[in-house]
């Protein structure tokens, strides 16, 4: 898009019905309809590095079609994000279902192409195994990024049956790799039981700062993101939004829920309080649509990537800050 032209919109909802059509996030044009886009959404069907239920390769699909119901205008925000900067649907990376070290490997350089083009890339998992090859490839562009990981697990554990490239521990690998800018590292909603002890000691020596959902109950949303903001400064942010963070009564569908989650409302409330924060990627990832119901989980996830894309456009037609 050249300065001079307005980015492409959704379609009007008052004119097509929201319901018609195929979905793209939030009504948006595909990328190939307007050549580039400042916020990439992408979707990454891929779920073979779970534990326990699979389906998130269904929720990338799942999250769109959810996004339907999206409007323009986000009050929280006071911002129109699609009129700000041009969001565009990049469709699906195709990712080996049978061979994780290859899929990793291939939502890497289809990151990098897309982030090659100036693009920030708002993703939609997937699981949780994908936050690795796209942390790659953000820092590769940016240096070592701060990361927001909103999630009831860790995600610091070493291996699964010796697997390396799980979803149980792309933040392990990716602080092995130096991607990852230690001094401003934190979970967000972390809860449940733990394989020991030592899973805690293990991640506060790789520089992980905990704020449980219980923290979050206990002090408020807004208590919570004014520390957050205050750990991350100006660097370059990646926020990963396992959407398990969520109480299950908020997230059913999703493949490891832990009792006692967050609230949607404590989750974007967090969400709004970053808005100044310098984002530079994010995704949202294991939503699984066989174990939901009535759209829950994935309306909460087509609003948390709604808060998430328009903290983006805001900084790109406003700070012109890095891309
Ligand atoms: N990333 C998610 N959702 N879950 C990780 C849980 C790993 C485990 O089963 O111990
Ligand atoms: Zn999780
Ligand atoms: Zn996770």
């Amino acid at each position: 898009m050249s300065s001079t032209e307005q980015p492409r919109g959704p379609i009007d909802s008052s004119r097509i019905p929201r319901y018609a059509g195929p979905a793209t996030f939030a009504r948006l044009p595909r990328l190939d309809e307007v050549g580039r886009a400042d916020v990439a959404v992408v979707g990454v069907p891929f779920d073979s590095g779970v534990s326990y239920r699979p389906g998130a390769r269904f929720g990338g699909n799942a999250i769109r079609e959810a996004s339907r119901l999206l409007r323009p205008y986000n009050p929280a925000q006071d911002a129109s994000p699609f009129a700000l900067a041009q969001v565009a649907d990049a469709g699906d990376i195709a990712a080996n279902p049978f061979n994780i070290n290859e899929a990793v490997e291939t939502v890497e350089a289809a990151a990098d192409d897309l982030l090659a083009t100036g693009a920030r890339m708002m993703t939609l998992g997937g699981d949780h195994t994908i936050a690795l090859p796209l942390l790659r490839s953000v820092a590769r562009k940016h240096g070592p990024v701060a990361l927001l990981h909103f999630d009831a697990h860790l995600d610091t554990w070493d291996t699964y049956f010796g697997a390396e490239y799980t979803h149980g521990t792309p933040f392990r690998r990716a602080v092995e790799e130096g991607i990852l800018d230690t001094s401003a590292l934190s979970h967000v909603g972390t809860r449940g039981p733990l394989y020991g002890k030592q899973d805690l000691t293990d991640d506060e020596k790789m520089g992980f700062g905990i704020v449980t959902s219980a923290d979050v109950y206990r002090r408020g949303a807004d208590e919570v993101a004014d520390q957050l903001r205050q750990r991350i400064g100006d660097r370059p942010l990646y926020i990963s939004i396992d959407i398990d963070c969520l109480d299950p009564a908020h997230a059913p569908g999703t493949g490891t829920p832990e009792a006692g989650g967050m609230t949607s409302r404590e989750l974007l409330e967090i969400l709004r309080g970053l808005a100044s924060c310098n984002l530079v990627s994010a995704d949202v990832v294991e939503v699984a649509p066989a174990y939901d119901h009535a759209e829950i989980t994935a309306v909460a996830a087509s609003h948390t990537a709604y808060e998430l894309t328009t903290i983006m456009a805001r900084q790109i037609a406003g700070a012109g800050t890095a891309r």
